[in-house]
């Protein structure tokens, strides 16, 4: 069990996933996980109820007892974070960020010198204890700060130490990557829905599926693409769907997904700075 105490800044969706994930994890007491928001008391309350974490309003959190911040607002609320944050926070504790398009070298810039910051990039995935989590440290940040965090993480799924330049694809990849799976998920439904079957049972066939995929890619040695083949016989079933993909662009749309997500994170980060026509 990690011995280091954490506080969520942001009360959202992905801090409640990583809550959910962490506290059941037993890597973390839950009575060191404090939970933050600006003034949405009912929020804490519910949090506090469902994973018996800590909860405070922002304003009355004591700094002083934290080892490392997890800021999870949206990006556009970064520099008041920062602003709030910059002498508050000391030289031994650390800023971890999940937040998609802010680079450390922004959080950095903004803190007092050397301060120690960690990017990280996980996916709503981490309720279940089953996220694609990246990590990249800053230029400050001590290993031993960056194992802790490592450990925390592996409590809410796998963790990919990456280079802070593949950030945007792990985003467009992993971060936004479970909305890509619900979509296709969404239309197997619809379509078996037209075809008279009920929704519960769709939901869990077509779940089975892709767990079943999914574990046949983490668990056999075949690549994707063999993984296909084997499922695909001359003039069967699966080569008449596959046809059907590649007729309507479904590899192209994938991967323009990939792309248009990464670039967003780009984007997001050029908005954030300023440098970008029409910002918000
Ligand atoms: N939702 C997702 O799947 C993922 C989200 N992220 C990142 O997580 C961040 C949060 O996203 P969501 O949870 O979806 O947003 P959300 O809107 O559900 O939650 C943001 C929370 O931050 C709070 N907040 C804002 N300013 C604050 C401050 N100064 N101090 C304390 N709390 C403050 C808001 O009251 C709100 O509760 C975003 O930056 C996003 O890029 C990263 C990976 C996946
Ligand atoms: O949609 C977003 O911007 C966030 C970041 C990755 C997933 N959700």
């Amino acid at each position: 069990m990690i011995n280091k105490k954490i506080a969520f800044l942001g009360a959202g969706s992905m801090a409640e996933a990583m809550i959910s994930g962490m506290a059941e994890s037993g890597t973390i007491a839950k009575e060191n996980i404090i939970v933050t928001n600006r003034s949405n008391q009912d929020r804490l309350n519910s949090i506090h109820e469902k994973y018996g974490v800590r909860t405070v309003l922002k304003d009355e959190l004591d700094f002083s007892e934290v080892d490392q911040f997890i800021l999870a607002m949206k990006p556009k609320d970064i520099d008041a974070v920062l602003a709030d944050l910059k002498d508050k926070i000391q030289p031994n504790q650390v800023l971890v960020s999940v937040l998609a398009g802010i680079s450390t070298s922004y959080m950095e810039e903004r803190l007092n010198e050397n301060q120690q910051v960690i990017r990280v990039m996980p996916n709503t995935s981490s309720m279940l204890r089953e996220s694609a989590t990246a990590l990249c440290p800053g230029k400050y940040t001590d290993m031993e700060q960056v194992q802790v965090a490592k450990e925390l993480l592996r409590a809410i799924g796998e963790v990919f130490v990456i280079e802070e330049d593949k950030m945007d694809v792990f985003t467009g990849i992993a971060g936004s990557g479970p909305a890509y799976f619900y979509y296709l998920m969404e239309h197997i439904e619809e379509t078996g829905r037209a075809e008279g079957m009920d929704s519960e049972t769709l939901r869990e066939i077509g779940a089975q599926t892709l767990l079943g995929a999914a574990k046949m890619m983490l668990e056999r040695d075949e690549s994707p693409t063999e993984l296909r083949e084997n499922v695909t016989s001359p003039n069967g079933t699966t080569a008449a769907g596959l046809d059907a993909l590649n007729a309507n662009g479904g590899g192209r749309a994938i991967s323009e997904a990939v792309k248009g997500a990464a670039s967003r994170s780009k984007e997001l980060s050029k908005e954030i700075e300023g440098l970008l026509v029409g910002a918000k």
